[in-house]
């Protein structure tokens, strides 16, 4: 397990330092590849990073943004992430970057997995810079304790791409990158806020199954050391 901890004394300053090192990472790999991705989580957490990240001076339109997981919903649902990062991040500077979405108008959650795993491996991979939340159940993407799909999610031997994930507790069908598409991120960080949530990554490192707190597949296996960030 290979963990930094970044610590601020409120959201505004996590925001801000986060912003700036996303932009960084995704100008480097600009300027090295001609293109950066990011995948991005959804939830209430992000909302601040997402608005001070739309304002960095980046070479948007050479950025594709996607999602680390999506509800099964169409994009103007309220409780689509797509909405959530149409709204907060995909904004100011950052309208001029590409967006690939999870959700397809497809015939059932399956083939939208199918359709978007094929266009995401178009992208590249790793991905530049994957941004992780963290429920207080312990899951992250839609990686859910006792999810329908979780064994094949996290597994190691998993392909990268996207797969369909059913949990008590998720509320609608979701889909979600697998841990192999998430795991070797260039950089790839986990963003929580609360003391609530600083509890549950406390019980997250330490012992037990990682079919009970999802995030352990990150925290312990991933091959880029995962970078946390924590505000109160
Ligand atoms: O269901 C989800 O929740 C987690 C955490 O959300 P938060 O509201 O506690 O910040 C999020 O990381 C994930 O992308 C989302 O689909």
């Amino acid at each position: 397990m290979s963990v930094n901890f970044h610590e601020f004394e409120d959201g505004v300053a996590l925001a801000e330092e986060l912003a700036d090192r996303v932009s960084a990472t995704l100008s480097d790999a600009i300027s090295a590849r001609g293109t950066a991705t990011i995948a991005v989580s959804g939830g209430s957490t992000p909302k601040a990073f997402f608005k001070t990240l739309s304002t960095r001076d980046i070479d948007w339109a050479k950025v594709t943004v996607t999602l680390v997981d999506e509800r099964f919903v169409p994009a103007d649902n309220p409780r689509s992430n797509h909405l959530l990062v149409c709204e907060n991040l995909l904004q100011n500077k950052a309208k001029a970057a590409n967006f690939l979405p999870l959700y397809r108008d497809a015939g059932s959650a399956e083939e939208a997995a199918q359709i978007v795993s094929a266009d995401a491996a178009s992208l590249g991979a790793p991905f530049d810079v994957a941004i992780l939340g963290m429920g207080t159940d312990g899951h992250t993407a839609s990686f859910f304790p006792r999810g329908s799909n979780l064994a094949e999610a996290i597994s190691a031997t998993t392909p990268r791409g996207v797969i369909t994930m059913e949990a008590e507790g998720a509320g609608e069908t979701r889909l979600t990158f697998t841990f192999a598409s998430l795991q070797d991120a260039r950089l790839l960080v986990l963003h929580i806020e609360g003391q609530g949530k600083k509890d549950v990554l406390a019980a997250a490192e330490a012992d037990g199954p990682e079919t009970d707190m999802p995030i352990r597949a990150i925290l312990r296996r991933a091959a880029t050391p995962v970078d946390i960030y924590w505000a109160p």
